[in-house]
């Protein structure tokens, strides 16, 4: 049996109820690549490592890739690899070598779309990877940089370039995103016409797929398509393979498909840090809330991301303002929570990670303290006779397990379905999913509630239970007496799926 060490000390440390639910996600880069800063966000509690394909060589990936691999295997944890695309929406290039420019109010800068020797950039200059820049740009427009980190007005064009003053001064990021604003909108004319999987980004998919990443999220989503293309593209590439496809929601267009894009994909992620670029502000919020709970309905995996702890990439304590939004993200019951530079860029990778563990901590206790959570309808999801079954046992399991109080609900599965199933329904104690492959056992590990083990069935339940009783004592993780419900979807000969209340003897 294959449990990862962290899981397991804090299970013997703390109990099973006080287990952490909400998964966690760090962005790798150059402050968290090397093994060891991998393997200590780990033991951190990291559960997915995300490669954001925008930044970093594919041979720089394959590395991280390569190092996450060998942590797996030779220290028994199940971190699982998301690639995430870089999409072909407007973005600056590289700052000609810089780490960060600062633009002051009221200086003037250059946009432009020229290419220079040996990307050395004259002094105030920008590049702008999108060809129609030069064209589509009006004097008077707004030039948002990074969602209103930094702003511009153009003043003046001049061939292609576009002369721009400061009006909201600022850090500009090499490749940051840039989105166009005239009279108060978002200009998206164009935008609306780039692919969605650009050629780099088809390129870093098969990466990605030979590499065998557990997920690919693809950015800027804007219609369902070209999730089911990729999906049906992966199923030609690699039958028999388990990427799963997250779409990113970040894209304004993406809002008027939200149940359709969720409804293809494996899972989705609200992409903050875009989103806040092509909507108002203001709106983020109940955006997010949307989204988590549309997703929670569907039956597909969650993540909340980007700026969740912004200010410690440069400081070691976050602001109040920080863990209010984690707290909120927790109690939203979204199923994970995700780092972008505050671990791959920033100076206090792992605090950051203690900070989103010790506060979903915190905030799953309160909640379960106080039964805060209003139950939401969860439709059926299947019309087929076997998917209703595991629906229903799956409900019937987590009410059981709630009112009996047990330590914890056993899922044996070999696809992962019902595992995922149950923590659909979000249990008061934890979910020990048992299956058989090291693939399906990554990709859970970025459910709520669920923790992942690796074990080889037998046809037979009662011996699966058996033993997995004897495994669990033996570690010193569970003591005669305890109470768990165990259900399974493997089929025998005589019964489809089972619910078993059990004392571990
Ligand atoms: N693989 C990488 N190599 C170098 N820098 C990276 C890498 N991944 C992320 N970063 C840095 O971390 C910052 C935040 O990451 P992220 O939010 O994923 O990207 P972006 O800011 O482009 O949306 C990036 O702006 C970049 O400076
Ligand atoms: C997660 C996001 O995407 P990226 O970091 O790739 O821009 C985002 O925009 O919030
Ligand atoms: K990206
Ligand atoms: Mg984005």
């Amino acid at each position: 049996m294959e449990i990862d060490s962290v899981s397991e000390a804090e299970l013997k440390e703390n109990g099973f109820r006080s287990t952490r639910r909400t998964k966690l996600i760090c962005t790798i880069g150059p402050a968290s690549c090397t093994f060891e800063q991998l393997e200590a966000l780990a033991m951190g509690g990291m559960n997915v490592a995300r490669l954001n394909m925008c930044h970093g060589t594919r041979e720089w990936h394959r590395e991280v890739i390569r190092n996450v691999r060998k942590l797996n295997s030779e220290k028994g944890f199940s971190v699982a690899i998301m690639m995430d695309t870089q999409g072909s929406e407007i973005h600056m290039g590289d700052l000609g070598g810089a780490s960060s420019l600062k633009a002051e109010i009221n200086q003037e800068w250059t946009f432009t779309v020229r290419t220079f020797d040996g990307g050395v950039l004259p002094e105030s200059t920008c590049v702008v990877n999108y060809d129609g820049f030069a064209e589509d740009v009006k004097v008077g427009d707004e030039l948002v940089v990074d969602g209103g980190m930094v702003r511009f007005e153009v003043v003046e064009k001049f061939g292609p370039d576009a002369k721009c003053k400061c009006t909201d001064p600022g850090r500009l990021l090499p490749r940051a995103n840039l989105t166009i604003w005239r009279e108060g909108r978002l200009v998206r004319e164009r935008n609306a016409m780039l692919p969605t999987i650009s050629s780099k980004d088809w390129i870093d998919i098969d990466f990605g797929l030979a590499e065998g990443v557990d997920f690919i999220a693809i950015s800027f989503v804007k219609t369902a398509d070209v999730i089911k293309h990729l999906k049906s593209y992966i199923t030609a590439r690699s039958p028999g393979g388990s990427t799963s496809v997250f779409a990113k929601i970040e894209s304004s267009d993406s809002l008027k498909h939200l149940e359709d894009i969720i409804q293809v994909a494996d899972g989705a992620m609200v992409a903050r840090g875009d989103l806040g670029a092509q909507i108002p502000l203001e709106q983020v919020p109940s955006v997010q809330h949307r989204i988590v709970h549309l997703c929670r309905q569907l039956n597909k995996p969650v993540i909340v991301a980007s700026q969740l702890l912004e200010s410690m990439i440069e400081y070691p304590t976050p602001t109040r303002a920080e863990v209010a939004d984690i707290s909120e993200a927790v109690r939203q019951r979204g199923d994970a929570l995700m780092l972008s530079g505050e671990s791959a860029m920033g100076l206090y990778p792992e605090k950051a990670l203690s900070v989103l563990r010790t506060v979903s901590l915190r905030m799953e206790r309160w909640c379960r303290e106080e039964k805060i959570h209003q139950t939401i309808r969860l439709p059926e999801l299947s019309t087929a006779l076997h998917e209703r079954i595991s629906e229903q046992i799956s409900i019937s399991a987590a009410q059981m397990a709630n009112k009996l109080e047990a330590e914890a609900i056993f899922v044996y599965t070999r696809q992962g379905y019902m595992a995922t199933l149950l923590s659909r329904c979000r249990p008061d104690c934890p979910i020990f999913a048992f299956t058989e492959t090291k693939s399906v056992r990554q990709r859970l590990n970025l459910q709520w509630g669920l923790i992942p083990f690796r074990l080889d069935f037998s046809d037979d339940m009662e011996s699966n239970l058996r033993r997995t009783f004897a495994l669990l004592k033996a570690r010193g993780m569970m003591k005669q007496g305890d109470l768990i419900v165990a259900v399974s979807d493997i089929s025998t000969a005589d019964m489809l799926q089972s619910i078993q209340v059990r004392k571990i003897p």
